[in-house]
């Protein structure tokens, strides 16, 4: 796989574009927002296609738009290969079927990673490392056509999943979509809570609605394309709900913790947690106070110890006089860090892992 056109450059295309420029693959950017492309090009993502023969066509735009991008980019002979990246496979499938294209040289795919966040400006490379990438082709796809699939998802440090399509759509519905429809019914119930309420928000509450800040209408096309399983899920996880309330309400708890019992037991059961980090890059954590000025101290003082910050997040309560700035560095670089802002007169407590 030495060339690779990448159709919508968005979060998914820009990151694979990325994770494939840091290994030396060519990449050529195509997308119908003519600013998306040039953003990801202004990034480091490529240079935009102008035609070229490619070994292989990623399709990363919305679900129900990948048949007819298939289609088009078949007629034209682009690529040796065709892959894409949408959330659900049984629509996708049924629509290049539809269209009359060659599944010969489709392998539909899915990298269970992303983001709350859209478009090429929040695109990394690192998003797929250690992550599952699901492969859903059929008997008549060819064994070139699944080579170079797998070649681009091993190339972006995923690891390739070979599964039926409509068992793939049941997968999600229990381990994405239900999830992401539950978190935005948690964080929807914020609205109607007050400044107090609010400002004693805690980190439980981010985890639990991270991913409901993600593009309503980019998830209504997601959830279209997979309705029945994820209203099962929904079903289920709503009566357990519903049994949990009436358990307060009579004041019987026993069914609460059977709840709580099962969460647990549910939680241990997601891979990942156990096998070591997913990213290249270590937090090294620095309590900040709430101060004009702090931030440019610290991104300063980081210079100084010559250490490129990969990454930043600042978590800090509303109201309270400190923060916690997480800093995402190469390992390497994690002590020389840590000393430096020491010796600048910041608590860094140890490092994880370390
Ligand atoms: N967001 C996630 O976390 C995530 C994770 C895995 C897979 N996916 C899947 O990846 C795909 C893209 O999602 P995203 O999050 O990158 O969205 P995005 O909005 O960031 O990017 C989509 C891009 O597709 C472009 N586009 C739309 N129609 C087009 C067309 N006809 N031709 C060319 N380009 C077109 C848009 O201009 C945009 O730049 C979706 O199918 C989604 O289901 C998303
Ligand atoms: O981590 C996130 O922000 C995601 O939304 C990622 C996530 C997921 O549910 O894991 C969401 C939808 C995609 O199809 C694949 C991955």
């Amino acid at each position: 796989m030495q060339k690779v056109l990448v159709v919508g450059t968005g979060l998914i295309g820009t990151s694979v574009a990325l994770a494939l420029r840091e290994k030396d693959v060519a990449v050529y950017l195509s997308d119908i927002d003519a600013d998306s492309v040039r953003l990801a090009r202004e990034l480091g993502a490529g240079q935009e296609w102008t035609g070229q023969d490619v070994d292989l066509a990623l399709i990363a735009v919305p679900p129900h738009l990948v048949g007819e991008r298939l289609a088009d980019l078949q007629k034209q002979g682009v690529a040796r290969a065709y892959t894409d990246v949408a959330s659900v496979k049984a629509d996708p499938i049924a629509d290049a079927q539809r269209l009359g294209c060659d599944l010969t040289t489709y392998v539909p795919g899915h990298p269970l990673a992303g983001r709350e966040r859209s478009g090429p400006a929040a695109a990394r490379a690192d998003l797929f490392l250690g992550r599952p990438w699901a492969l859903c082709h059929g008997d008549e796809t060819s064994a070139d056509a699944v080579e170079l699939a797998r070649d681009l998802v091993l190339t972006c440090g995923a690891k390739a999943v070979t599964v039926d399509a409509d068992e793939h759509d049941l997968a999600v519905a229990l381990v994405s979509h239900a999830p992401h429809v539950v978190s935005s019914a948690v964080a929807a119930s914020l609205q109607s809570g007050d400044d107090v309420a609010l400002g004693l928000a805690g980190q439980g509450l981010r985890d639990v609605t991270r991913i409901a800040a993600g593009d309503p209408l980019l998830w209504r096309m997601i959830l279209s394309g997979n309705m029945q399983p994820v209203a099962g899920v929904l079903e289920r996880i709503a009566a357990d709900l519903a049994a949990a309330a009436s358990a307060l309400r009579s004041g019987d708890l026993d069914d609460v913790t059977d709840l709580l019992r099962r969460g647990v037991d549910g939680h241990a059961r997601i891979p990942g947690k156990h096998s070591g980090p997913v990213r290249d890059y270590v937090a090294v954590q620095v309590v900040l106070q709430d101060r004009p000025g702090e931030l440019a101290r610290l991104f300063n003082a980081a210079g100084l110890a010559d250490v490129n910050i990969e990454d930043v997040r600042i978590e800090h309560s509303t109201g309270l006089p400190v923060g916690v700035a997480e800093m995402f560095v190469r390992p390497q670089d994690t002590d020389r860090l840590a000393e430096a802002l020491r010796f600048h007169g910041w608590h860094v407590p140890p490092v994880a892992g370390r």
